[in-house]
């Protein structure tokens, strides 16, 4: 079967080959591998996402613990393929969703990373928050919460009034409400004066700037794993700032230029790691209501709020290639995807 939608990706994909033959130590492919391994791993990822996430460490460490990785042909029927134990997948056509879903019907036996619907609920970034609204994770010690928002559908003219019906402050950013995995989903634009925001170009979700030290957190989760590094993010906006400035700043890709400020020396105050807990709580809440066991959540912590943090994003199978020891992280937590699996078959569930 021949998928459409993605095309140039589709195109792209069919060149490309199974990292795992150009690993220094390369497995065997296909049927081989399913056969030398324990657990196979069948992936449908962009040709990107197969360079930054299946680089030589992972396939390296995953083979020493009986994993292979198989690239799957989305032009054949997935039966004829593997047999896999575990589909990774990172694909937002339609086509391709049906095409996993008849399978998984037919095959619920193979764990599917992770279900295409849950998965729809983080390409819309309006949907994406809904569940973290609804959470009541603020306690005596902190808050967690998102900010002011507004979807606009169409007619850019309608924006100044919508705004000043909501009641939100300026400024505010401006992110494409979809987020398909195309770099156009990832153009945010900072916006400063009402008079400006006719300009901005709907389907559109308008989110209010929060002061954050520049510093933003991302939270990793890979099943009931949690890991959290900091990223330079956008500077704080002050009085004179909104005062002086007009118009609307388009902001390339900002968190894909973000360079990473771990061994950053920053203030304290701004770099201090939200708390352990607050994460856990936080990983286990979403990782239920969103059905989901592979995304990030962008969080940051209100300047001068030291306890009041916003989650702002969230992202299905984000980059894990620059999370530290995410190919141990991982591996772990595919094989015990398939402890799990071994022991239902064992109890004969
Ligand atoms: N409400 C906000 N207040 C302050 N800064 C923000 C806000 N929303 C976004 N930013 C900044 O802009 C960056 C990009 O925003 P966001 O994460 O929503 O976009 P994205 O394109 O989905 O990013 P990603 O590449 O992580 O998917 C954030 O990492 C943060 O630095
Ligand atoms: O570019 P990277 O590989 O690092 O991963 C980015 C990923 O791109 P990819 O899935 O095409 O790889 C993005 O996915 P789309 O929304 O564009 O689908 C999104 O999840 C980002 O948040 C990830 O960056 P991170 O948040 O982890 O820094
Ligand atoms: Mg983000
Ligand atoms: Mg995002």
């Amino acid at each position: 079967m021949r998928l459409h939608g993605d095309v140039s990706d589709d195109e792209e994909e069919g060149a490309v080959m199974d990292p795992a033959l150009l690993s220094p130590s390369s497995p065997p492919a296909g049927a081989a591998a399913a056969a030398a391994s324990r657990l196979v791993v069948g992936y449908a990822l962009t040709k990107k996402k197969v360079k930054s996430f299946l680089q030589p460490k992972l396939l390296l460490l995953a083979r020493k613990k009986g994993i292979s990785f198989i690239s799957i042909d989305e032009t054949r029927p997935l039966s004829e393929q593997g047999p896999f134990d575990i589909i990774l997948h990172k694909k937002t056509s339609k086509e391709w969703q049906r095409f996993l879903e008849d399978y998984h019907e037919v095959h619920p036996e193979v764990t599917v990373l992770d279900p295409p619907n849950a998965i729809e609920h983080l390409n819309n970034r309006q949907s994406m928050l809904e569940e973290v609204a609804d959470l009541n994770l603020s306690s005596f010690y902190e808050e967690v919460c998102t900010p002011r928002q507004l979807v606009i559908m169409k007619d850019p003219s309608s924006i100044p009034t919508a705004v000043a019906m909501a009641g939100l402050t300026l400024p505010l950013v401006a992110k494409p409400l979809v987020v398909d995995g195309t770099s156009k989903s990832h153009e945010l634009s900072l916006a400063y004066d009402e008079a400006s925001l006719p300009m901005l170009d709907p389907p559109l979700v308008l989110q209010e700037f929060v002061n954050h030290g520049g510093i933003l957190f991302k939270v990793y989760i890979i099943g009931e794993a949690i890991q959290v590094v900091r990223r330079f993010s956008l500077p704080d906006v002050n009085t004179y700032d909104l005062l002086n400035n007009v118009g609307i700043y388009r902001l390339p890709r900002v968190s894909c230029a973000a360079a990473s400020a771990d061994h950053a020396d920053l203030d304290p105050r701004i770099a201090e790691l939200p708390p352990r807990p607050l994460l856990e709580k936080l990983g286990r809440e979403l990782r239920g209501r969103l059905g989901l066991r592979l995304f990030n959540i962008d969080m940051i912590r209100e300047l001068g709020a030291n306890d009041r943090y916003y989650i702002i994003d969230i992202n299905y199978f984000p980059g894990y290639g620059k999370m530290p020891g995410y190919e141990h992280i991982f591996t772990d937590f595919l094989q015990s995807l398939g402890q799990n699996k071994y022991q239902r078959c064992l109890s004969g569930g």
